[in-house]
């Protein structure tokens, strides 16, 4: 028998029952659900990620939907316990969704909801941040100043970078990859190189057109190239920004190998995913090539670093913050729950999930579909005529 968690409850009249395995930013997603005749139950317990065991107990025998985090594990045992009580809705508050057995989730028929768009310009600042941070050797020199070691300018002290003029390598040109690439060539000015599986149509056409912007105020243009092969960002970009979602393909996707065929002064940024990364050659990696820098939001074995890591000097380590702001995780909230409450209600599910915006537009109702179902096709829903 599982042990009770806590919880906080709002409309406790509620026709449906929605539980949040979190408490999530705002209050907006609370007053929609409350508004489409649910009762929300969240989670209050204290520990951060809760187990299997713990998100069973808070199912229990009733459950119309659930709003999940990417830390849960989503598979069989869930979505089974899910159904039996009567779910066929989860969402998780991100849009990665590597963390949710989809196959296993088909089975039981439960829709599974993400959250796209929202974030994808806070978590590519992030990276931009990440890339300037190791670049310009921030952090390193921040912990100097608060050692009391400067004792005055010099020519040597904390030399980094230029990115002007340098090549930006994208790996996994999606919605957020190609934000960060928009960041750093309208910022910065640097040249791009990206792999995808698939074109970035919409990117190139904007390097083309800032580059000729460029050109016609006199200044040295902006280029872009396609990669046929991973290894070409690799050999090429002075800084290598991974995007792309973590699946079988994308799994130590950076190895010893690819490490080794970097640029010995090159910056690598990881605001994917922990294992896309084998983050043990990493740390050999950077012992061995104190010029090459790392910025890292994510890790292998999340939320532990690998032995070694946080004594490098030539790694940032940041806690998984990309998507941390207000509006996003806002946003993100008021998406899943809108997955949530709209497979709930036998809602369509909206034709694009990448222009998410009119669900979050505060001063008007939501359209009435589901923002975001991964597996919509899977499980035979309609989409939306909005
Ligand atoms: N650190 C954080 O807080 C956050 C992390 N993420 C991660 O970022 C990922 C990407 O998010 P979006 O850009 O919205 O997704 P997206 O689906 O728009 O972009 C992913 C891109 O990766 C490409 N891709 C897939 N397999 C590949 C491979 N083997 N080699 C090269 N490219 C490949 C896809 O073709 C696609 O263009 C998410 O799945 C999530 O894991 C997302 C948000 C915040
Ligand atoms: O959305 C995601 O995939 C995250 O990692 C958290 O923002």
């Amino acid at each position: 028998m599982a042990k009770p968690v806590s919880i906080e409850v709002w409309n406790p009249n509620g026709k449906y029952r929605v539980v949040s395995t979190k408490p999530m930013p705002g209050t907006r997603w609370i007053n929609l659900l409350v508004q489409q005749d649910c009762r929300v139950e969240i989670c209050t317990e204290k520990k951060t990620i809760l187990s299997v065991e713990d998100i069973i107990a808070l199912i229990g025998n009733k459950c119309d939907g659930v709003i999940g985090q990417l830390t849960e594990d989503w598979g069989e045992t869930l979505f089974s316990a899910l159904s039996k009580a009567g779910g066929k809705a989860f969402s998780n508050m991100a849009v990665g969704y590597n963390n949710v057995d989809v196959e296993a989730a088909n089975k039981y028929g439960v829709a599974v909801g993400n959250t796209p768009g929202v974030l994808t310009e806070t978590t590519a600042e992030l990276a931009a941040s990440l890339s300037l941070a190791a670049s310009r050797r921030i952090v390193e020199a921040d912990g100097f100043m608060r050692a009391g070691l400067y004792d005055g300018w010099l020519p040597h002290l904390f030399v980094g970078n230029l990115l002007k003029g340098q090549t930006v390598g994208v790996i996994g040109a999606g919605r957020i990859g190609s934000a960060y690439a928009r960041m750093m060539i309208e910022g910065f000015k640097m040249n791009l190189i990206y792999y995808d599986l698939y074109q970035a149509t919409r990117l190139e056409k904007f390097v083309t057109a800032y580059g000729q912007f460029l050109k016609a105020s006199g200044e040295q243009p902006v280029t872009w190239k396609r990669a046929s092969s991973m290894d070409e960002v690799l050999q090429v970009a002075d800084v290598i920004s991974l995007h792309p979602i973590l699946d079988k393909t994308t799994y130590h996707l950076i190895n010893k190998e690819r490490l080794s065929k970097m640029k010995k002064e090159a910056i690598l940024i990881n605001c994917s995913r922990g294992p896309v990364v084998d983050e043990e050659a990493l740390v050999e990696h950077l012992k061995h090539n104190p010029m090459f820098r790392v910025g890292l939001d994510v890790f292998e074995d999340e939320p532990y670093m690998k032995p070694g890591l946080a004594d490098m000097k030539n790694a940032i380590v940041v806690p998984h913050i990309a998507s941390a702001s207000k509006w996003t995780r806002e946003g993100m909230a008021t998406l899943a729950a809108l997955n949530v409450v709209g497979k709930i209600k036998g809602y369509p599910t909206w034709s694009n999930p990448n222009a998410v915006e009119p669900f979050l537009d505060e001063s008007a109702s939501p359209p009435p579909a589901c923002p975001s179902i991964v597996n919509a096709k899977a499980l035979g829903l309609p989409v939306s005529k909005l």
